[in-house]
């Protein structure tokens, strides 16, 4: 696990932010890579056992020792110890692994400007926009999300919104190598539970809205408020949180932060604000601080990601016309309301990520409100598997309100029964509704459903899966792309 560019360290010299409760072993061992999976451990490494929701970390320090681990971090000694490991007893092992990755790599979020955007929606089209813009601005720029992670052009592949502790601070202190002086990054929920960004240094924060999402992992929608709130509790008096101003729980998240706090809205008085000119097909026209600006983004949640982001900009001290001229040309990320047009119907493809009731409510709004009156809509939605389940009827429900027909279908099934999860959603149906909906679990089979009942003209919406390239059934991720079976489709059919 290490390279040219690894850094190697004392073990006592990692310790430096951390309480640590006990220590056993009396070696002080040299340390060349940190690691929270037993199985990638060996000799120079420190083993951190985490518990986790699936297993318990701890269950495997022997197995990690035998393999090598010179240091295990715990939050209980175990039984058994080898003379000459080196074990250490903290309170909370995810917070000591955070800060001792930090400090094993030099502390790389001091050595650029980093923002981190948390919220259910938007944040991989803000982190997205603001990679694109800083890089137009001539910057070296970083990006980390959920699509994929980027140091400039080049691309490395995301396995996560937020990556773990230690393959964060990696990829930080690659991004300083190479030259970056900003790095934007998605903060999810479960990264801020699992203390994933905690140690980092933030140059600001951005909230964009909270909404149903992620209740299978925290329990309660105030868990889920308190998760999103507590990184920016942690954000310090140099920083920026810039907030929503129109949602709810906007204002709650500068409550108990030390930052500068910042806000943006399209409805009242805020530190940054815009007002709606209009939202059509080729695009938003709004007015943002008195300037008058076109946008190649289209729907008004997209007018609050543009506006998050021209904010976060600004307080990154960038001039706000250059900003505006910058954005203004800039196309939205990969699978976020990503259009494809049928080239001899007319007929409009829409792939979308909405996998939450709030963004499929946005974009199908969206939709209604750039749509002529003669097309209709036909959405083709599914829900994940091993994830919140209380969003399927919610989802259904919704995608039949704002279409004229619906196929239902399978999203990533994971280890879930398809079925089990689609008779979720078909209990969302409204009993007058029944007759526009359309059940098939086969994803392949719903787009050529929704293809095929798709007259001239109209709009079919593909929801929920968006730049992903895989569907997982069972642990196996098989090819699957929106984007190219809905290609095909539209050319097998002859649309
Ligand atoms: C629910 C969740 O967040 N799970 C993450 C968590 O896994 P876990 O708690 O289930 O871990 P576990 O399997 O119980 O294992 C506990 C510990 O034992 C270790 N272990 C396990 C087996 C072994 O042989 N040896 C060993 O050392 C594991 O490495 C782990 O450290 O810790 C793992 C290591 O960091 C993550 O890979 C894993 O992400 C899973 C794959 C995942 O699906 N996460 C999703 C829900 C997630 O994090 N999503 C968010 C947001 C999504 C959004 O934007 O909407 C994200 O940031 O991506
Ligand atoms: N500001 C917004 N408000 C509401 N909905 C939005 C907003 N921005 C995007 N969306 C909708 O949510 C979907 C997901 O957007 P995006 O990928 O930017 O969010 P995310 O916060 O990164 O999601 P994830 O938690 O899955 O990483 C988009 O496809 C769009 O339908
Ligand atoms: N980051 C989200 C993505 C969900 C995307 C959707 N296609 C699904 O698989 O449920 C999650 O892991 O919950
Ligand atoms: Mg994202």
């Amino acid at each position: 696990m290490t390279n040219a560019a690894s850094p190697t360290h004392p073990l006592s010299a990692l310790l430096a932010d951390v309480a640590v409760r006990r220590q056993h072993g009396a070696t002080n061992p040299i340390i060349q890579a940190l690691t929270l999976d037993s199985r990638q451990a060996g000799p120079g490494t420190v083993f951190f056992a985490l518990r986790g929701a699936q297993t318990d970390g701890h269950q495997f320090i022997g197995k990690a020792v035998a393999l090598g681990a010179a240091a295990v971090v715990c939050e209980e000694m175990p039984a058994e110890q080898q003379a000459d490991t080196l074990y250490i007893e903290v309170a909370d092992s995810a917070t000591a692994m955070a800060r001792m990755a930090a400090t094993f790599y030099g502390h790389p979020s001091r050595q650029l400007k980093l923002v981190g955007i948390t919220g259910t929606n938007g944040k991989t089209t803000c982190a997205t926009l603001l990679h694109k813009l800083f890089r137009e601005l001539g910057y070296h720029v970083g990006l980390l999300s959920t699509v994929q992670n980027q140091i400039d052009e080049e691309v490395i592949p995301a396995t996560h919104t937020t990556p773990d502790a230690i393959r964060l601070n990696e990829l930080l202190a690659r991004m300083v190598r190479a030259g970056c002086t900003h790095t934007f990054m998605e903060v999810s929920s479960h990264a801020v539970v699992q203390h994933r960004v905690t140690g980092l240094r933030f140059a600001g924060g951005i909230f964009t809205n909270l909404s149903h999402d992620h209740l299978d992992y925290h329990g309660t929608f105030d868990n889920y408020l308190r998760a999103k709130k507590g990184f920016f509790d942690a954000l310090d008096k140099n920083a920026f949180a810039l907030t929503n101003a129109d949602d709810k729980r906007g204002p709650v998240m500068l409550q108990n932060t030390a930052a500068a706090r910042e806000t943006y809205s399209l409805r009242g008085p805020a530190t940054f604000r815009a007002r709606l000119i209009e939202n059509a097909v080729h695009g938003l026209h709004l007015d943002v601080d008195g300037r008058d600006a076109q946008f190649r983004l289209i729907g008004v949640f997209n007018a609050y990601n543009l506006l998050a982001v021209y904010g976060a900009a600004v307080l990154l001290g960038e001039d706000a016309t250059e900003v505006l001229t910058v954005l203004s040309g800039l196309t939205s990320a990969p699978g976020r309301f990503e259009p494809l047009l049928a080239p001899k119907s007319r007929i409009t493809g829409i792939v979308d990520y909405a996998h939450t009731p709030d963004a499929l409510e946005n974009v199908l709004s969206t939709i209604a409100d750039i749509r002529q009156p003669s097309q209709q809509v036909i959405t083709v939605v599914g829900c994940g598997g091993n994830r919140d389940a209380a969003k399927r009827p919610v989802m259904a429900n919704l995608a039949c309100q704002g279409s004229a027909r619906v196929v239902l279908t399978s999203d990533n099934p994971r280890f879930e029964d398809p079925n089990e999860i689609l008779r979720q959603m078909q209990a969302g149906v409204q009993a007058p509704d029944l007759g526009k909906v359309l059940t098939i679990p086969d994803r392949r089979e719903a787009i050529k459903t929704a293809v095929a009942l798709a007259q001239p003209g109209d709009i079919v919406l593909v929801a929920g899966k968006g730049h992903e390239t895989y569907q997982e059934i069972q642990g196996v991720r098989a090819e699957f792309d929106d984007r190219k079976v809905l290609a095909e489709m539209f050319d097998l059919l002859g649309k």
